[in-house]
């Protein structure tokens, strides 16, 4: 591309508030010609695939209203909703103008790591074909955009219904401005919520102090579980973070408990208790939480807690929140909203971290005014898929807490401990009182590998002695397979992955991952997927099994597929999941496991990448296709046939069996990307992170692909500077929630 372009081509976006004397004569011609011309760039844009039809498309739309009413639209203008479009595509909220302007390169991440279309074309056929959006903008001053936005008809500050909404220096699609605002507006409400239990001396805060005690025996000076527990019990809206294993369920399970004691023992209620529901974003996610609620919610000691609490009145059923909110086939709309609220007095959500901002919208539209909302989740995991980051913004104060002197008398007084100083904070905001960061890990030791890598990840502190011992297999936990090997042949090392991918390479692991106990328990060594094929070659069923049989079969072939788990941060080329898909399922028929590698076939897993309401299939759900023979022929015969095996939902112990014409997107996943595997998590899992650096390599993806391994890891890397420098970057992304609410 010609650089020395820029200045003129700067000059025919910079029209819109532009003076002759800054920039030249200009005619109403050029303007002309530069709006066609920027039309003609983003089509170009499109075309190379680094900008969507529909951000083109938007932009149009911009146009067209615009002249509708007479005005003919600025360049610009038309330039930055098609931005804002792409940007919202990309998982932003918005787009802070300041930081577009600052670093269009990497704001935008254009081009794209991995462009769907051909290349840029750079004749010189206009002024502006050919480039780039940083060079466009390179130039433009934030005043020439505001003055251009504002004077568009298509922009407002959100009074009137326009398409774009311009609030300070962040553009927004109206729809998004509009979400962040319920999401905001909720948050407030509940916040600003008078709670009984405000007064330590009152019978609530007595009840909910003594249930305390009885829940949270720990010897420690402060217990963070103990004190999220008082905080979000307190509080109509409340968000508990913490990282794997740092008693997340422990403590809602203690909490749901705890609120029902407040309530039962409340002579007003007369007894009654309140109706709490638990749900997460995702299937697997609540069934996760179904798995491990149940068997806390047992240990409680009920009977020693005020309020007469009985096992019934702690909800172990977590459904997922699609489901929760009546979602109905062929519509964004939900059957509960604002006329037809939620029966609830609480709500729980788990894995709030991959809650977008459109479905955080809609569950403060369906909850009552008077309903409680709680969040759980790690703030340091990836966020949703779709645009939004709610539960990191929410917690971006979380780790300082910045808990009021008020806030800390009054824990002090109902759980006893006393808050170390750098946690209180007399400018604390109100949202913060409402935020409990839990601190401490149970599932992993001090010496885990697990526990000090993700550490180590999260705090940018990826330092050499640490990539030296991971290394050198100082952990029981973790290898780095390819470590000390030439990381310059990426053939190899891709071999290498397909090989680790079936065998698990227990040898490599200290002791080959023998007799490891965690928790009092001996772990199995660490498998591949050559575990869960195997399982399902020996069912020891036969063609008159009864169903119950298969059922029982296929629960034990999807867990044991769930032992083991490649992740990669790309979906394309040979690093990425559509390439290592194609190689391991190859590798598999090579060593004679599966019997093909295309279209349907016994061993087949399958990941769902789209809700289906009517087959009540949700995007993350995973099945497994076996071969049964259910079917006849014509004359009677039993036949065989493909069936996908699915757990049922919300996890209740069932398998669904789904023949395979029936399901619409899907994808095989041999390998998974780590934005997939969030809310899930494995026995063994394998990071793969490719041999160049992309924008997608950031930080929270690499800890949210260690975290996602209950027992062993293994990281494999197409070159170690790629492993260091993914961590030096970071997700930022644009909304202005947190603003929001801090203005409050
Ligand atoms: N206060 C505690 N004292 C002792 N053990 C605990 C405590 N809290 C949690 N644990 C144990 O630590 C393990 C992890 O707890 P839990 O499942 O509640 O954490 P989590 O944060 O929900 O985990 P995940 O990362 O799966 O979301 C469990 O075995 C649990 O019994």
């Amino acid at each position: 591309m010609s650089r020395t372009r820029n200045s003129e081509n700067q000059f025919a976006l910079d029209l819109g508030d532009s003076t002759p004397d800054q920039h030249g004569a200009v005619d109403n011609a050029e303007r002309l010609a530069s709006l066609a011309e920027t039309e003609a760039l983003l089509n170009q844009w499109q075309q190379a695939g680094w900008i969507r039809p529909l951000d083109v498309g938007f932009a149009r739309l911009i146009r067209q209203l615009g002249e509708e009413q007479g005005d003919r639209p600025q360049p610009l203008v038309l330039l930055l909703a098609a931005l804002t479009s792409h940007q919202v595509g990309r998982g932003h909220v918005c787009v802070d103008l300041t930081h577009l302007l600052a670093d269009a390169g990497n704001t935008l991440a254009l081009p794209p790591e991995e462009p769907a279309g051909p290349a840029l074309n750079d004749t010189e056929a206009t002024a502006l074909q050919g480039m780039h959006p940083q060079d466009l903008l390179a130039r433009v001053q934030l005043a020439d955009c505001l003055a251009a936005l504002r004077a568009s008809p298509a922009v407002s500050d959100g009074a009137v219904p326009t398409p774009l909404v311009l609030n300070g220096s962040r553009l927004y699609l109206r729809r998004f401005w509009r979400y962040e605002q319920r999401i905001a507006e909720g948050i407030r409400q509940r916040l600003a919520l008078p709670s009984p239990l405000a007064y330590p001396n009152a019978l609530p805060a007595q009840t909910l102090s003594r249930a305390l005690t009885i829940l949270f025996q720990s010897k420690e000076p402060v217990d963070y579980q103990k004190l999220a527990c008082a905080l979000a019990a307190r509080s109509g809206f409340a968000v508990i973070t913490g990282g794997p294993g740092t008693g997340k369920t422990t403590t809602v399970v203690n909490l749901l408990a705890a609120l029902q004691a407040v309530a039962g023992a409340d002579p007003a209620r007369a007894g009654r208790k309140v109706r709490i529901r638990l749900a997460a974003p995702t299937g697997k996610a609540a069934a996760r939480l179904n798995e491990s609620i149940g068997g806390a919610v047992q240990r409680l000691p009920l009977a020693e807690l005020p309020g007469a609490v009985q096992l019934d009145d702690i909800p172990t059923r977590v459904t997922t929140l699609h489901r929760l909110l009546g979602s109905r086939p062929d519509t964004r709309q939900f059957r509960h909203h604002r006329d037809n609220p939620l029966l609830v007095d609480i709500l729980v959500i788990d894995e709030a971290s991959m809650v977008d901002v459109d479905l955080m919208a809609s569950v403060f539209d369906a909850l009552p005014a008077s309903a409680r909302l709680i969040l759980l989740g790690d703030k340091d995991q990836l966020a949703s898929v779709d645009a939004g980051a709610v539960l990191g913004e929410l917690c971006q104060r979380a780790s300082d807490a910045h808990y009021t002197p008020e806030t800390a008398h009054w824990l002090g007084a109902i759980t006893g401990a006393e808050l170390p100083p750098n946690l209180v904070d007399d400018r604390g905001q109100a949202l913060d009182q409402a935020v409990a960061m839990l601190r401490k890990s149970y599932r992993f030791g001090e010496d885990s590998g697990i526990r000090q890598l993700a550490e180590a990840v999260n705090t940018s502190a990826l330092t050499g002695t640490m990539l030296a011992r991971i290394r050198d297999s100082e952990f029981d936990d973790v290898v780095w397979l390819n470590g000390h090997g030439p990381t310059s042949d990426p053939e190899k090392t891709l071999e290498q992955i397909c090989h680790h991918a079936i065998s698990g390479t227990p040898e490599r692991f200290r002791n080959k991952g023998q007799g490891r106990v965690v928790n009092g328990e001996t772990l199995p060594p660490p498998v591949g997927y050559r575990h869960y094929l195997e399982v399902m070659a020996n069912s020891g069923l036969r063609a008159d099994s009864p169903r119950e049989a298969w059922d029982t079969h296929a629960a034990a072939v999807l867990e044991a597929f769930s032992d083991f788990q490649v992740l990669c941060a790309l979906r394309r080329g040979p690093w990425g999941v559509e390439g290592l898909n194609q190689r391991i399922a190859q590798q598999l028929m090579t060593e004679k496991l599966i019997d093909r590698t295309e279209g349907w076939y016994p061993g087949r897993p399958v990941l769902i990448t789209g809700n289906d309401y009517n087959l009540g299939l949700m995007n993350g759900d995973i099945g497994i296709t076996f071969r049964v023979p259910w079917d006849t022929t014509d004359d009677g015969q039993p036949k065989d046939t493909l069936r996908v095996a699915f757990p049922s939902s919300d996890a209740e112990g069932g398998i669904r069996w789904i023949s395979p014409s029936r399901l619409q997107q899907l994808e095989t996943v041999y390998a998974m990307t780590v934005h997939k595997s969030q809310g899930s998590e494995f026995n063994h899992t394998c990071l793969v992170l490719p041999d160049r650096l992309s924008p997608v390599l950031t930080k929270e993806l690499v800890y949210t692909g260690i975290t996602r391994a209950r027992n062993w890891f293994s990281l494999i890397t197409g070159d170690t500077q790629v492993f260091r420098d993914s961590v030096e970057q970071q997700v930022i992304r644009a909304s202005g929630l947190a603003l929001r609410l801090g203005e409050s």
